[in-house]
């Protein structure tokens, strides 16, 4: 079974179909990226997969949880960096990572040691005790992608990973992203970034009008191929064959 799998899935706001029959799956090992217009589901996928959202229709499983009956399992077992969610205003990225581990259960000094290697790794040691309010929005997107890796969780979902950050900080991200995904671990990420997808992805999804309409694999792309011309395109492709019905 794959780490992440999404099968026919349907989800309604109200009288509007959101994500109609959307399959996907992503094997440890692998990096997934969603692409895709405004609208077209990639943000309400995520709140699925991560037990945010219940599903109309369709299943759903996430290191073998099932996250629209066990959410709070899901949650314990994933790092997550959802759209447009900052630290609380109230506490500093300090106070804000004591609370995650103790949530998330982490022994003191492996959070103490997981803090010193992120805070370095994205060089935001002299904000750990300034007030989260007080912090730029890409020092904000900086604890918000600490606090998802600080459990060592095996799968992670983010949200426009690299919006806000600096040209060297989204190097050291993709960085850290392709050491994790070499680790076994599973990354899910939705994007507006084609060349994003392209550099960072084993594989892009083309959500457009609630389901798959297009996939692609950026290393067996020609480089004049474009996925430009994926996102444009509008027929569906098939549901996942490692996918359990
Ligand atoms: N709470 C809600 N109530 C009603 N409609 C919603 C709600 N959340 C999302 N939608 C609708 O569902 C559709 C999918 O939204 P979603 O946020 O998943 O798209 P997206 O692909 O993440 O878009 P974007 O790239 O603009 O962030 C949109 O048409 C949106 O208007």
């Amino acid at each position: 079974m794959s780490a992440i799998e999404m099968v026919d899935v349907g989800k309604r706001y109200g009288d509007f179909q959101a994500l109609d029959g959307l399959s996907l799956a992503v094997d440890r090992g692998e990096l997934f990226g969603l692409l895709g217009p405004n609208g077209a589901g990639k943000t309400t996928a995520i709140g699925l997969l991560t037990g945010q959202l219940a599903p109309d229709e369709g299943s759903l499983s996430v290191l073998g949880t099932d996250p629209a009956t066990e959410p709070i399992e899901t949650r314990r077992r994933v790092g997550i960096v959802p759209e447009k969610e900052s630290p609380p205003s109230f506490l500093t990225p300090r106070e804000y990572f004591e609370f995650v581990g103790q949530v998330r259960g982490i022994p003191d000094d492996r959070l103490a040691e997981r803090v010193e290697e992120w805070a370095d790794r994205l060089s935001f040691r002299d904000k750990l005790d300034a007030m989260a309010t007080d912090l730029s929005r890409g020092q904000q997107q900086k604890v918000m992608i600490t606090q998802a890796f600080l459990h060592d969780p095996d799968a992670v979902f983010i949200d426009e990973p690299l919006a806000n950050l600096d040209p060297i900080m989204q190097e050291r991200v993709k960085e850290y992203f392709e050491h994790y995904r070499t680790q076994d671990n599973a990354l899910l990420l939705s994007t507006h970034g084609i060349e994003v997808a392209r550099d960072l992805c084993d594989r892009v999804g083309v959500v457009g009008d609630g389901r798959l309409v297009a996939e692609r694999r950026p290393a067996e792309m020609s480089p004049d191929e474009s996925l430009l011309e994926a996102f444009e395109r509008d027929d569906p492709v098939e549901p996942p064959t490692t996918a359990v019905r």
